[in-house]
């Protein structure tokens, strides 16, 4: 066996096996190799196309320029493990509504992937032949903490279980070489810390992983790979490369003044929201946007909130904190009506209480928008049958659902496209339109998301996790718009970095156990 991993050796990469098809990068790459035992770090803007390159995604060319180091003969064993979302295709409906055909398996089988069946017959087929090393299938339970959600429905994991199981049903399947993108997004700090461990020290398989120019580099972290749009930039050891790292990060995470020059000012978007012309008296008078008088919610009688009192003045901005698991998705798909236990009296909007009845999700969603890491998997998979940007930014306009894909622009009233136009050129997203929505760099995604729930300016807008993967510029840009926006907003957010300046937090500890309280900035978080 030989004693690399993964060898590149003057290799120019192209998607399509045609003559004229562009390649990757102009020059081709001279020479990039992993040994075992190593630990890299792929660090950059450009770093999941790099994971595909080394996962053996693109064609190289001459076509041994890209060699594993395996024994001959043997095909290469790839994973990638990819956090966009939690189950793709699951809408937070999907999610809370009692166990649908399609996703209706334990965290165990989904781990597991051996087997596909359905709840509605009684039993399963096998999809491979593989053995799954039960000792392994164990450790992984134990070290990713999934010990306890094992025999749990996969649909109902929180963002922060379902990464865990993803991890494990990967690693599972023994590959040689493991590519994580962005493994710590969306985590609450000791889920972050549990993670890091445990790629820290894992042997069984080599594990790769992708982080953006701000991220902390773990310190188990032995070499780092920098790459741009044009191929690597620099790479080495970690202590080699650490006043290049710095020099990049510096670079790349101030402002670069005058790189966006936007025609419009935050005023000139939002004077078109109802609430910017309302004086703040009247504002003050108004009644509370949402109250919760002792809310409670379980499944299958265990509870995950348990009398809770909330109560959000109009225009308010909440931070709503809490470790991954704590109810915040559940919270909101409460707010959103995405939730079975949603007609209940002791949810009250605007001074009235929501029962059966005296609303429907129609009437709740034309005032709510949201981005969130399972509407950008439900967009990313849309996509595929090409939609552009363009739509998919209309599809903000949709009053009633979150959910609608149908093309839509041509729909729109010649106001709305103004509004789209404005937006689109204040964050400088013009030249996205016309492009297909998933062809579009994770971070101008994540932008683009974030715009789109502005455009229908909604009353109330849910922020979940709506920055992780953005790069700096941009997220900075939608933080100091958010400053302006005259709507309530709630923010889920795990990292500092990432979350707007909210005015007040609610923290959820475990059922029963909250805290509310006034936001205060954040201190640095400690590195990891
Ligand atoms: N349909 C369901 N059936 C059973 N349990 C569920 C269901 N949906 C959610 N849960 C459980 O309820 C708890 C709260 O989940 P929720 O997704 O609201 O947490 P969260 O705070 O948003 O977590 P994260 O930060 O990881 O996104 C979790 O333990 C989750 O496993």
């Amino acid at each position: 066996m030989a004693n690399f991993i993964v060898r590149i050796n003057s290799g120019l990469f192209k998607s399509s096996l045609q003559r004229s098809a562009p390649t990757l990068y102009s020059k081709p790459i001279k020479h990039f190799e992993i040994k075992p035992r190593e630990k890299w770090v792929i660090w950059g803007a450009e770093k999941a196309k790099f994971l595909d390159v080394i996962g053996n995604k693109f064609l190289p060319d001459p076509p041994l320029s890209l060699e594993y180091g395996l024994k001959k003969g043997s095909f290469p064993r790839v994973e990638f493990v990819k956090f966009s979302g939690v189950i793709p295709t699951a809408h937070l409906s999907a999610r809370y509504e009692y166990f649908k055909d399609d996703f209706d398996q334990t965290c165990e089988k989904f781990i597991k992937d051996n087997t596909a069946g359905s709840l509605a017959v009684d039993y399963e087929v096998s999809k491979t032949n593989r053995n799954i090393d039960l000792s392994l299938y164990s450790e992984l339970l134990k070290d990713l903490k999934l010990k306890a959600l094992e025999h749990r429905w996969t649909m109902g994991l929180s963002n922060g279980q379902m990464r865990r199981a993803r991890l494990a049903r990967s690693l599972l399947k023994e590959p040689d070489l493991t590519l994580i993108e962005d493994p710590f997004l969306g985590l609450d700090p000791s889920a972050t810390d549990t993670i890091s461990n445990f790629i820290g020290n894992y042997s069984r398989s080599c594990i790769v992983i992708g982080l953006r120019y701000q991220d902390t580099i773990p310190k188990w972290c032995t070499h780092v790979c920098c790459v741009d749009e044009n191929g690597i930039a620099f790479q080495g050891q970690k202590s080699e490369v650490k006043d290049l790292m710095a020099e990049t990060r510096k670079q790349y995470t101030s402002n670069v003044p005058g790189a966006r020059q936007p025609k419009y000012q935050i005023k000139d978007l939002v004077s078109r929201h109802p609430l910017a012309q309302v004086p703040k008296h009247e504002i003050i008078n108004m009644p509370s946007a949402l109250e919760l008088k002792g809310l409670d919610v379980s499944y299958k009688g265990e509870p995950v909130l348990k009398d809770l009192h909330w109560k959000v003045a109009p225009q308010s901005k909440w931070h709503v904190k809490g470790d991954n698991g704590t109810g915040k998705s559940t919270l909101l798909s409460l707010l959103t009506a995405d939730h079975p236990q949603s007609w209940n009296s002791k949810v009250v909007e605007n001074g009235r209480p929501r029962k059966t009845g005296s609303t429907d999700y129609f009437t709740i969603n034309r005032n709510i928008a949201m981005s969130s890491p399972e509407l950008h998997a439900i967009f990313v998979k849309n996509s595929r049958n090409g939609l552009i940007t363009r739509e998919a930014l209309a599809s903000g306009f949709q009053e009633n659902s979150s959910n609608n894909f149908l093309p839509y622009y041509n729909v729109l009233s010649k106001e709305q496209k103004e509004t789209l136009a404005i937006f689109a050129d204040y964050f400088g997203i013009n030249d996205l339109l016309s492009r297909r929505f998933e062809e579009l760099s994770v971070s101008d995604q994540k932008l683009v998301l974030f715009v789109r729930c502005l455009l229908k300016m909604p009353k109330i807008l849910i922020l979940d996790e709506a920055f992780s993967a953005m790069e700096t510029e941009p997220m900075q840009t939608c933080h100091e718009f958010l400053e302006y926006w005259p709507g309530t907003v709630f923010v889920v957010s795990h990292v500092p970095e990432e979350t707007p300046r909210c005015d007040h937090y609610l923290r959820l500890i475990s059922p029963g156990h909250y805290e509310i309280g006034d936001s205060t900035p954040f201190s640095r978080q400690a590195p990891r």
